[in-house]
């Protein structure tokens, strides 16, 4: 029998033995480059946000204390802080133990070394950032020199990614002031992250907004600083001149000019930042992604969740020290205080947009014009919004392209279509009798066409159907009817078949030969019908066939005053007659601009050919094979 780990049998009595984990640190490592951060360089900004953490610690316990940071690169690259250092004590607690955090207790409160440091002010928490620096070196350095016990000898650690560390202490003079310094001599393999040039950019990108001074101090003794305030904190001449340097903050960070800067303050969550407006359109569907820095240092470019889905129409960069980073410390983690934040972000949004419809006309058409997708997205579920921009809000009508509310003055019935299909079948012909119809195909069009009546009491609004713009056709005169009832009885057998009613009627324009009234329901129709058609089974057939004999059917509507149509009703010959009705009835399903079924598309093959045919065979044309005069 086995016996099981961690138990060993003596005298027929379990002897259970504790055991401590061993920790691969290879293994670790491995685990950190290739499935938790994105790329090596993340090793800086681990090194940045411990010395930033260091100072930012002792700074709270002793006010007015140095707040430095300085890299320095070159064959060896080292970070030198004047924080609050480690004891040897420290060393062995925090520093050579993986997963343990001085800015953070067993139980996740503040940990006694955290000092006088807020938790709120520190960044770091997990205990493991310092790994990071073995994806770059075999082995680092640390010398420090406590600054809460200045006594204590400082102490030199050597880690080694092999699992390793040796730790001394240094006599008393040979560090001068309290602080860290991290040293590390980059493996061949990684010298793509850690020369000057490098170090500089990658110093820059995550560290510009860091609130204490941090230096680069490149081989050759350049010295350049790279940080400074964050745009929303320098000062400025005027309002306009603010406007200026966000706009221009907007121009470095995205590439963009805004159209318009929302600055961004909520207190609560330590948040400081500004939306940039967006100047083009953008697809709903693509993400928006900000640029979100924790307590100054960059977290992402790229980071999802900070606003509502909505708000698409603006790129962040905010600050704030109340989020909380995912382990990768690349995106945010999505909380109960992000949810809050999003909704008070939105708000803010949202309070800009209602700003400029009561002070800023000129800015919010230049909005709309780019972004009324958002906007109508937006004033869908927001009935404050949707009284405020409705009145602005663009949509394609028989007018144009105009407001709901000019639409509304010259259509007190206000027609509109489901589909951007539909609009497109009747518009042309709508718009000549008249009648007002609205394009609602477009996302969100249909429903805020819909709620008009609650903001512009009187306006009335109705579904489009062809009967509607059938009863707005003027009858063809009695005799016309007359002496083209029996094109017309053959038409109504060959379109009939395709669940498609014909009538004759005049409109305008009159270069329209024919249009096809057709709808939703009335090609469900077709389907069912083309079902039932199929289905044997008695029961199934006989409630198809009660269905399909309540819903609407497509209508060709011929129009009598066009020329072809003119000289259409006159045909006699039976063959032809019928291969007109189908050309004509395939020429209309081919401007209705939807995808055709295989019986319609063999409708137009069979009509093409058929005119075809005699167009070649007309008279003075070739003979048909077997009419050439030969008898045969
Ligand atoms: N420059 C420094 N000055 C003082 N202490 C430091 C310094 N760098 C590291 N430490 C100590 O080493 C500990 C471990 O650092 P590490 O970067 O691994 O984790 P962390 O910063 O606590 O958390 P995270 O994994 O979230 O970065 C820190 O909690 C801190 O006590």
């Amino acid at each position: 029998m086995n016996t099981p780990a961690g138990s060993r049998r003596e005298n027929g009595t379990d002897m259970t033995e504790a055991r401590t984990f061993q920790v691969d640190l290879r293994g670790l490592v491995d685990l950190l480059s290739h499935h938790l951060y994105s790329s090596p360089r993340v090793y800086l900004r681990e090194l940045l946000q411990n010395a930033v953490d260091a100072v930012t610690a002792r700074t709270a316990a002793e006010p007015g204390s140095p707040a430095r940071i300085t890299i320095r690169t070159g064959p060896e690259l080292g970070i030198t802080d004047t924080g609050i250092g480690l004891t040897e004590r420290d060393v062995h607690t925090f520093l050579a133990t993986i997963g343990r955090s001085s800015k953070r207790a067993a139980g996740g409160t503040l940990d006694a070394a955290g000092l006088a440091a807020d938790r709120e002010d520190l960044i770091g928490q997990f205990g493991i950032g310092l790994l990071a620096c073995f994806v770059v070196a075999d082995e680092i350095t640390v010398v420090s020199r406590s600054a809460a016990e200045p006594d204590a000898p400082p102490v030199e650690w050597r880690g080694r990614s092999d699992g390793s560390y040796t730790l001394r202490t240094l006599p008393p003079g040979a560090v001068r002031e309290p602080g860290t310094t991290v040293r590390l001599t980059p493996r061949a393999d990684a010298a793509e992250w850690t020369g000057g040039d490098q170090v500089l950019s990658l110093a820059r990108h995550y560290g510009s907004l860091l609130r204490h001074e941090v230096t680069v101090v490149e081989q050759n003794g350049t010295a350049t600083r790279i940080n400074r305030p964050a745009p929303w904190d320098r000062p400025a001449a005027s309002p306009h001149a603010r406007r200026e340097a966000l706009a221009e903050h907007c121009r470095e960070v995205f590439g963009f000019t805004p159209l318009d800067t929302i600055e961004l303050d909520l207190p609560a969550v330590g948040l400081r930042g500004v939306a940039h407006v967006l100047p083009t359109p953008v697809s709903p569907a693509q993400r928006a992604e900000h640029r979100v820095h924790l307590k100054g240092m960059l977290l992402s470019e790229r980071a999802e969740g900070l606003l509502p889905d909505w708000a698409f129409f603006v790129r962040c960069v905010v600050d704030t020290t109340a989020l909380r980073p995912t382990a990768s410390r690349e995106a945010l983690y999505e909380d109960a205080t992000l949810a809050a934040v999003r909704d008070a972000l939105g708000d803010r949004i949202r309070d800009w947009l209602a700003g400029l419809a009561a002070a800023d006309p000129d800015l919010l058409h230049r909005f709309l014009a780019a972004h009324h997708l958002a906007a109508k997205a937006l004033a869908r579920f927001d009935d404050d919004l949707l009284r405020l921009l409705l009145p602005w809000l663009p949509f394609e009508t028989t007018d144009g392209q105009v407001t709901l509310e000019e639409f509304a003055r010259n259509h007190p019935v206000i027609a509109v279509t489901r589909t951007v299909e539909e609009f497109r079948q009747v518009a042309p012909v709508a718009g000549a009798t008249g009648l007002g119809v609205v394009n609602g195909g477009y996302t969100y069009d249909f429903d805020l066409v819909h709620r008009l009546p609650e903001i512009r009491p009187g306006s009335q609004v109705t579904e489009l159907d062809p009967a509607t713009v059938t009863a707005h056709l003027d009858f063809a005169d009695p005799a016309a009817e007359l002496a083209a009832a029996p094109f017309l009885a053959v038409a109504r057998d060959v379109v009939g078949a395709h669940g498609c009613d014909v009538v004759l009627r005049s409109f305008q324009p009159a270069t329209a030969p024919a249009l096809l009234l057709d709808n939703r329901e009335a090609r469900h129709e077709r389907t069912r019908a083309d079902l039932a058609g199929r289905v044997t089974d008695g029961v199934w057939s006989d409630i198809l066939g009660a269905l399909r004999a309540e819903t609407p059917r497509a209508q060709l509507v011929l129009n009598h005053l066009n020329p072809l149509v003119g000289r259409a009703t006159g045909i006699t010959a039976p063959e032809l007659a019928r291969t007109t009705a189908e050309a004509l009835y395939g020429q209309a399903l081919l401007l209705a601009r939807r995808p055709l079924t295989s019986r319609e598309s063999a409708l137009l093959n069979r009509a093409f050919l058929s005119l075809l045919d005699h167009a070649m065979f007309a008279e003075g044309a070739a003979p048909r094979p077997g009419q050439d005069g030969r008898g045969e």
